[in-house]
């Protein structure tokens, strides 16, 4: 059992790597997204065996031309003309379904694209919650956008016929040159395969250098960041000195590795003009002798030798042109399909397809069917019992901050060399440590109570009501509502039933009362709305139209940017109420209302106790939010460590009675310099 819940924790907390699949690696994974389209895959069919024959034919057709053309007084003119008419036809066919290609490319791959973002995103709406608390929105936006670019690019039916056409061009020109002479071939495969392997080498070496200054480039910008976000801090702590001196460390290698990559792209693209400067001497050496051997043969068996030799020569002139042509055709296809499997393009192509099957690797813990099982629509009671639960987060691995710190270590230690660094920084995930947040938690919450846990800060308080919710599983123990583990209860039964109002709030870009009604899709009667903005709160800044002229029309912007933190707050608190639960989780959510705010929100806290059965959880650092709970418990290190009233706590003259002192102390304090403020505010006006 321990052994499957670590399994599922590890599939669950894989972190979108980079990772460069091989070619059949991709392949196999194409196959679940190629969805055939028969008519479309018959035409393209028909269209690139045509396309193929008159690429095939065409050389042939020249050479055929050019013969004629020498022998034209003997030869009769239909035949002329009509190979003429063919060449010309030939070439209209072929435009003409190079534009039809361009379109139905074009069009398949918008199709296939927009089915391959669907399935990626259908796939992340069945990933756990924590996977979106552990990998950034940024990242996971792009896998959805440019992975299924690229992977709609390479499986497109287009792409697919592009490669078979593309075969049998280079065959068909293979098998032209043979023919012509044999010795062109090889000798031009021999150059080509010698410069492809140079260049493959260099490429290799340049890679390395590149996947180095990559990494630094990463570490320049996130050093940078760093600066940029703590600026305070140094300042603060007056690091200026030290910051700018680690930072131009950091410029000075990226523009070295630079260096050395501009070194390795002038050596390979040497190579590559030479290559094509040595085959076209290739070629022209062989068609001179070949040139000089037909001469030579020819030459005691004519009598009009000067009339021959100038058909030869024109014959051989014309050949020579034309096999050049074909064969830097050839040569330039077979370096560019070698270095396309090489090139950078397609390198970062594969890292992004690689990124969408790691996205695909990572599995829900809880199976899909469970989430919207049977139970859909039951309604639990609010008794919650944790039952000696013990948890810890799934090690996170934040490779960037990791290197980044390896670099500053390393620099302390004054070892230059980088990429050796970088090389040996295999980090071993199985050596990151995991730690208890909980351990052994047992409580129980009887329905339609009011409880508060209060703690310190990072003693797991928050963690509680992550299980609750089930974004995480418990490594063991138990957690039973309504008399079941929460493990066998619907996932959609279990989230319809809690209101959560967390500290930072998400919301749409959209306006108030669609947040607000967010989960209900339309479906409440403005009694109900009346209700849950009365009581959150909301009513008392949406009825002020002078700055909500629109009321709950008005639109909040980008994450909520046009309202104050209260504000968010409150509107968080009345979507949690709105869909009526039967527990309602307050994790700091009233941390930024104001003291009068607070109060009418206890208030209300008190009326829906008296008449909505409902269990209230308020998790919270400002202890008077507390007072009237019917239990409180106070945790440490992920234990209850203290429960009972206020009254009985308070008694008990231990922890808590001692927070309550520390926390009435500071308001003392605080109250004590808003007088002296006040006071000084006003002596200074009664001197003026
Ligand atoms: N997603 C996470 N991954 C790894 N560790 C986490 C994660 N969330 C919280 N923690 C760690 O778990 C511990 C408990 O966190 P939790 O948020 O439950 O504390 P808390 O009591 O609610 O604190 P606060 O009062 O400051 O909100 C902390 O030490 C925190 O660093």
């Amino acid at each position: 059992m321990k052994q499957n819940l670590q399994v599922n924790q590890e599939n669950t907390s894989q972190e979108v790597k980079e990772y460069v699949p091989s070619q059949i690696e991709m392949w196999k994974f194409y196959w679940q997204f190629i969805k055939i389209d028969w008519y479309i895959l018959i035409g393209l069919n028909c269209q690139w065996l045509i396309e193929s024959v008159l690429h095939t034919r065409a050389p042939f057709l020249l050479l055929n031309i050019k013969d004629q053309l020498l022998n034209i007084d003997t030869q009769n003119y239909d035949l002329f003309f009509w190979l003429i008419v063919e060449f010309v036809a030939t070439h209209i066919i072929l435009q003409f379904f190079s534009f039809i290609q361009v379109k139905v490319t074009n069009r398949t791959s918008k199709m296939v694209q927009q089915n391959i973002q669907k399935q990626i995103v259908d796939h992340l709406f069945t990933l756990d919650i924590h996977y979106f608390e552990e990998n950034k929105a940024t990242s996971l936006h792009q896998i959805i956008l440019q992975g299924s670019e690229q992977i709609g690019k390479e499986i497109q039916y287009g792409r697919i016929f592009q490669k078979i056409n593309q075969f049998i061009y280079f065959a068909s020109r293979a098998y032209f040159i043979y023919i012509q002479n044999v010795f062109i071939f090889i000798s031009i495969a021999v150059v080509a395969f010698i410069c492809v392997l140079l260049q493959q080498y260099f490429t290799k070496e340049k890679k390395k250098i590149e996947k180095i200054n990559s990494k630094i480039c990463e570490f320049e910008s996130f050093a940078l960041d760093e600066i940029l976000n703590n600026m305070m801090l140094i300042k603060t702590y007056c690091k200026e000195e030290k910051e700018k001196k680690n930072l131009e460390k950091i410029m000075q290698k990226n523009r070295d590795s630079r260096q050395k990559t501009l070194i390795y792209q002038q050596i390979i693209s040497m190579i590559q003009s030479c290559s094509h400067e040595m085959m076209k001497i290739a070629v022209i050496c062989h068609a001179f002798y070949y040139y000089l051997h037909n001469t030579t043969q020819h030459q005691g068996n004519l009598n009009n030798q000067n009339n021959f030799q100038q058909q030869i020569l024109s014959r051989n002139l014309g050949e020579i042109i034309s096999n050049t042509y074909c064969i830097l055709f050839l040569v330039r296809d077979f370096i560019q399909i070698i270095n396309k499997s090489t090139d950078d393009f397609y390198e970062n192509r594969k890292k992004h397809i690689g990124k969408v099957m790691n996205l695909f690797k990572v599995k829900s813990s809880i199976s899909q069917e469970k989430v919207y099982e049977s139970q859909n629509g039951e309604i639990l009671e609010g008794e919650i019992t944790f039952d000696n639960v013990c948890f810890s987060y799934p090690a996170r691995e934040n490779k960037l901050t990791q290197d980044y710190k390896m670099i500053q270590d390393q620099r302390v230690a004054d070892q230059t060399n980088i990429s050796n660094l970088i090389a040996s920084k295999e980090i071993n995930s199985n050596s990151l440590q995991t730690y208890g947040v909980l351990n052994k938690l047992s409580f129980k919450v009887n329905p339609g109570e009011c409880v508060g846990f209060v703690g310190a800060s990072g003693c797991g308080k928050s963690t509680i009501v992550k299980l609750i919710e089930r974004y995480y599983d418990t490594s063991q123990g138990a957690i039973i509502i309504n008399g079941k583990n929460i493990k066998d209860v619907s996932l959609q039964a279990l989230r319809q039933n809690i209101g959560l109002v967390h500290q930072e709030p998400q919301f749409f870009d959209n306006d108030i009362e669609y947040n607000v009604t967010y989960s209900l899709e339309g479906n409440y009667t403005q009694e109900q709305l009346n209700k849950v903005l009365e009581i959150s709160g909301v009513n008392e800044f949406i009825l002020d139209k002078n700055r909500f002229p629109l009321g709950l029309k008005t639109l909040i912007g980008n994450k909520g940017v046009k309202l104050s933190t209260g504000q968010k707050q409150r509107i968080a608190i009345a979507r949690a109420l709105i869909i009526e639960p039967k527990i309602l989780i307050l994790d700091e959510a009233t941390s930024a209302l104001d003291a009068e705010s607070e109060c009418s929100f206890q208030k209300y806290i008190e009326k829906i106790k008296s008449y909505e059965k409902m269990t209230i959880i308020i998790i919270t650092h400002r202890l008077s939010t507390i007072f009237n709970c019917d239990k409180i418990f106070v945790l440490q290190s992920g234990t209850i460590i203290e429960q009972g009233t206020h009254q009985i706590l308070l008694q008990k003259n231990s922890i808590y009675a001692n927070l309550v002192k520390c926390q009435l102390k500071q308001n003392n304090q605080d109250q004590n310099l808003s007088l002296a403020h006040k006071d000084s505010v006003e002596t200074n006006d009664s001197l003026f």
